[in-house]
């Protein structure tokens, strides 16, 4: 059997970057392209076990989400001496869990993290796919410096001082990633996400409106973005969010975007709205933001 790892051959690691019970993943960069990717080591899963399907899932996923600007790039899987190796995208922000670990997003950070989600939704929707498992953990954050064009003049003197930071500006971009539950929308095969976002219909097993879990999820993680604090996995405030009612937020979002929120963690499926009516909202227009 070949005993040269395709991983190690391909692959300089450079860091561990997650490890759990799905395995552990690591920053490297490919020795061919030199670029840096996200490479995710998990044990392989018996054949014909549950794990297999995920870890099968999550490649077929991959290779029919192409190219979409809000969801994480997939590029290789392959198994190795009873590994399962799937090479992804890189996205040098972290995760979203890690950046609301440290404080809660402004109005106007959150208007661009649910634009960025909901469009990414509305694409995987469109492909005949759900994601559900959409929570912090699984939206991660690519950064990009952009010259910031109005500080052109101050470097009259052409590009000579572009290291002066001043001129940038960072900008997020937000993307789905880890789609280990993702199923079709005509033969489902649902496996549960995170508890704490899931719809109180799934736990009911009724996959009627399948999209809509994602949208509960998304206005979960909205409301945790929005510094509601970690969410209930279980319990009377549990079963209070599943009743539509918003837990105390800290910051003062602006009424159209709580009530945004509010149509999103609706009890009834069919009430909240698809990622398309989340996109067209006023709450998330340019204009609300001023
Ligand atoms: C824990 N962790 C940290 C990161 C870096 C965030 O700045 C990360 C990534 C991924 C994944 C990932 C998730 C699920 C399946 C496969 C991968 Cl590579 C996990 C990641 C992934 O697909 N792309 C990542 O950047």
């Amino acid at each position: 059997e070949n005993n040269i790892s395709r991983y190690h051959q391909e692959f300089l690691e450079q860091e561990l970057i997650g490890a759990g019970q799905f395995g552990s993943v690591y920053k490297c960069v490919n020795r061919l392209d030199g670029c840096v990717y996200a490479v995710k080591k998990s044990t392989k899963p018996v054949a014909g076990s549950v794990l297999e399907k995920t870890a099968l899932n999550e490649v077929y996923a991959h290779a029919v989400l192409g190219k979409h600007q809000h969801v994480v790039r997939y590029y290789s899987a392959w198994a190795e001496d009873n590994h399962m190796i799937i090479q992804n995208e890189y996205c040098n922000g972290g995760s979203l869990a890690d950046k609301i670990g440290q404080e809660a997003l402004s109005a106007a950070e959150l208007r661009r993290f649910l634009l960025h989600v909901a469009e990414g939704l509305r694409y995987i929707h469109s492909e005949g796919l759900v994601h559900l498992d959409i929570k912090p953990g699984n939206i991660f954050i690519s950064k990009e410096k952009k010259i910031h064009i109005t500080n052109y003049d101050s470097a009259d003197d052409g590009f000579e001082d572009l290291d002066d930071n001043s001129l940038y500006e960072e900008e997020l971009t937000y993307k789905i990633g880890d789609l280990g539950h993702v199923t079709s929308l005509s033969n489902p095969q649902v496996e549960e996400g995170d508890c704490r976002y899931l719809p109180n219909e799934i736990l009911h097993e009724d996959y009627s409106h399948l999209t809509k879990a994602d949208v509960f999820a998304l206005g979960l993680t909205a409301l945790e973005c929005a510094g509601s604090g970690p969410l209930p996995k279980n319990g009377d405030q549990w079963h209070a969010l599943r009743r539509g009612e918003l837990p105390p937020l800290p910051q003062l979002l602006t009424r159209d975007l709580l009530e945004l929120i509010q149509t999103m963690i609706r009890p009834d499926p069919a009430q909240r709205p698809a990622p398309v009516q989340i996109l067209q909202s006023r709450a998330l227009s340019p204009e609300s933001g001023k």
